[in-house]
């Protein structure tokens, strides 16, 4: 038997971590996948057993599980499943390890797969498992490896010989057989020497930038530090750091070796030093070199199943039927579905544009399955856009209760509408507030979610801007909002709610300024709320101490996940309960009014210039231009439009007040509409008067003085003002 390679990241679950084995860290480069478009075959990985298990149950699973009789042009699309490793039983998997909310989460997705095709397709489905792990071995053995397995059934000898082996040799053959093996060689060497300067071009190395004078490296040629060299050098410093005592040169103390191999990392990976050391603290040496080395591949394509719209199993066969190779994501998730290869655009399949799925990071199911929002709630998501979170919730929800999905970005909400109406959602309402401002807006949620903008750090794969364009003003300047953002969303919240009280706190970014010290500043300045269990079945521990910091114990509750440990984006997860009513006080030592205004202002504005910058790296955009264009249409966002609304529900309550519209219309409708002030134009302002200036904006003739950025929405607030006093 070929002995088996370990698979592609692509091919591997997402979810619980299987044990880190050290022929890992002796890994290449890959450059990442593409994920727009339709997806390339994936290089099977040579798990020989289960292709060739499955490969054998094929056929029969593809007629039944597409429901015909096989033809000739079915043929293609049946070897295609035979190919992949279907397992859809786990969908009836009970999830009694789910604690608490998360149960109710499970019990909602267990309705949603009780409508499925029939006991037929189920015991098809079913019995083509158990056919895959029984098939016998020597069915169909040569059409069903791969190519890296047929290499090493028939060894070196020749393409064309079969395995008799040696003794078929005749002395003619085996000089035959030297020269196609020098030849070989010779290829081999040069497909070597390209892929070495691919990689070098993959990275952003400046040569100049590299010490290597004093060893090997520096002897390599100067177009390109040699990455083999750097590679070795990197795993061989990780193995002395992770044994340092016995391991060590003894001339050499650990910050050299850090330093050595950070300098390193840098140079092999691309990063900046700044950012490079960040994240090697956080792990163990040789788990940093894997979080590293899994920063470089692209996690596996997933998509979640639209509970409103479809089941999972009924999305899978139709996919299935239109060449899409996929599996259930892990026993975690009820909706997920994990791609491997695709013959068509998955943005761009009747089943997309109907609604049935969401193209969706698997790591950002997490934080709603931990806020696990019931049905009938009020919940709230304070920054939602694009919906992947939002319309989830919904669907959890089954389309009851009422969501209030809002973000800073009116542009960023506009895609959010588009993904609403797509999904079929219907008890959300979306709004553009900077998320500061509430629970000014609006309060007394049973659940909010922050999803909070963030660096990206646990994005790299998606992203790998990030490894060079954060600076250290990036970890002082996010965690400063993230931190005002979580305490609007505790105080947002009805502590007193029925059925909820919880807050869930997410960033995909795996530093602990943005996570574990945003954490520990809301417990500091919110005695009123406390960290509960995620209800997660999956991902590691918060930090309770980091370098020189200690957390609180509760910190625990918290959960961590890394594309090396578990196949997923890097991401964080933390649930609050709020037990009681946020003091006076702390609500005080927030700033007043005038300030929070204002800083919700200038976080709106940097929202608005920001996008996908601010740690939006969710949905795999595969949109395309027309639909993004139509979203934009349909989703857009008209001052026009919303006058007329808004001077209808004026004059309706008017009239319901026993007010004459027409009687007070002239001073009504100026409240509505702030006039520009012409430059150098005296208004009186407190009884004083004074020349306006041309950004200067007046209602009924009173220049608001605002300043800066605010302005706008100073004028907003006198204008609603004004048009209440009118009435
Ligand atoms: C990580 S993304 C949210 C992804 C979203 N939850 C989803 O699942 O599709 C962060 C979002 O925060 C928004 N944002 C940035 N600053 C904000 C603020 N001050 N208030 C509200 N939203 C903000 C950004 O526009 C961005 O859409």
């Amino acid at each position: 038997m070929a002995p088996s390679k370990p698979l592609s990241r692509r091919m591997q679950k997402q979810g619980p971590p299987e044990p880190l084995n050290e022929g890992f860290f002796g890994k290449k480069r890959k450059s990442a996948a593409p994920t727009n478009g339709a997806i390339k075959k994936q290089k099977k990985g040579g798990n020989a057993p289960a292709v060739k298990a499955v490969a054998n149950g094929g056929p029969k699973h593809a007629a039944n599980s597409a429901g015909k009789k096989s033809t000739k042009g079915d043929f293609k699309t049946q070897q295609k499943i035979a190919k992949q490793p279907l397992s859809l039983e786990e969908d009836e998997d009970d999830v009694s390890d789910l604690s608490g909310d998360a149960i109710d989460d499970a019990d909602v997705m267990e309705d949603g797969l009780s409508g499925l095709a029939g006991a037929d397709l189920d015991d098809a489905l079913d019995s083509d498992a158990e056919d895959f792990a029984d098939a016998p071995s020597d069915l169909e053995e040569e059409d069903l490896l791969d190519e890296d397995q047929d290499v090493v059934q028939k060894g070196v000898w020749s393409e064309d010989d079969d395995s008799d082996g040696e003794e078929a040799l005749t002395a003619a053959n085996i000089a035959g057989l030297s020269q196609k093996l020098d030849a070989r060689r010779a290829e081999e060497e040069e497909d070597a020497e390209q892929e070495l300067a691919d990689d070098a071009l993959q990275t952003n190395i400046a040569p100049a930038d590299l010490d290597l004078s004093d060893d090997e490296a520096g002897k390599t040629s100067s177009l390109a530090p040699d990455l083999q060299l750097l590679r070795t050098r990197i795993t061989e410093a990780v193995r002395v750091l992770s044994n340092f005592k016995e391991l060590r040169d003894p001339t050499r103390s650990r910050a050299d070796y850090t330093q050595a191999v950070l300098k390193d990392i840098v140079a092999y990976y691309g990063y900046s030093p700044f950012l490079a050391e960040k994240l090697f603290g956080l792990f163990t040496p040789q788990e940093a070199l894997a979080f590293f080395d899994a920063n470089e591949t692209p996690r596996p394509m997933v998509l979640r199943t639209n509970t409103l719209r479809t089941h999972r199993r009924d999305l899978a066969h139709v996919l299935i039927n239109r060449g899409v190779s996929l599996e259930p994501v892990g026993k975690w998730s009820k909706v997920g579905l994990q791609i491997f290869e695709s013959q068509v655009p998955l943005g761009a399949t009747p089943e997309y544009l109907a609604g049935h799925y969401i193209l969706q990071a698997a790591s950002s199911f997490l934080p709603v399955m931990a806020l696990a929002p019931q049905e009938h709630e009020r919940v709230l998501d304070m920054a939602a856009a694009p919906g992947g979170k939002t319309t989830h919730m919904a669907a959890l929800m089954k389309n009851t209760g009422c969501i209030f999905a809002n973000d800073a970005s009116k542009d960023r909400a506009k895609g959010l509408i588009g993904n609403i109406h797509r999904l079929g959602v219907k008890n959300t309402i979306v709004c553009n507030y900077s998320a500061q401002e509430f629970p000014r807006v609006m309060g007394g949620f049973d659940r909010v979610l922050l999803d909070a903008p963030c660096s990206g750090t646990g994005v790299i794969a998606k992203d790998p801007s990030v490894k060079t364009n954060k600076t250290p003003d990036d970890f002082l300047r996010l965690p400063h909002l993230q931190k005002q953002l979580l305490l609007s969303a505790i105080d947002s919240v009805d502590h007193a709610s029925k059925t909820g009280g919880y807050i869930v706190y997410s960033t995909c970014s795996v530093t602990v300024e943005e996570n574990e010290q945003v954490v520990q500043y809301a417990l500091n300045q919110r005695p009123n709320v406390r960290l509960v269990s995620t209800g997660l079945v999956f991902g590691k521990e918060g930090f309770t101490r980091y370098q020189s910091k200690r957390f609180h114990p509760s910190l625990k509750e918290t959960r961590r996940y890394y594309p090396h440990a578990f196949n997923v984006d890097g991401f964080f997860v933390a649930k609050f309960k709020k037990f009681g009513p946020t003091g006076a006080t702390a609500v005080k030592a927030q700033g007043t009014p005038a300030e929070v205004a204002r800083l919700a202002t200038n976080s709106k504005a940097d929202a608005e210039a920001e996008g996908v910058a601010n740690g939006d790296h969710d949905e795999v955009p595969e949109n395309s231009d027309e639909e993004v264009a139509e979203e934009t249409e349909f989703g857009g966002f008209d001052e026009d439009e919303d006058q007329v609304y808004i001077e209808r529900s004026l004059k309706k309550t008017m009239r319901r007040k026993g007010i004459d519209f027409r009687a007070t219309k002239s001073k009504a409708v100026k409240a509505l509409h702030p006039e520009r002030v012409t430059n150098g134009e005296t208004v009186k302002v407190n009884g004083v008067v004074e020349k306006a200036t041309e950004d200067d904006v007046k209602v009924n003739g009173k220049k608001v003085v605002v300043d800066g950025s605010s302005k706008v929405n100073e004028a907003k607030k006198e204008k609603k003002k004004s048009a209440k006093k009118a009435v």
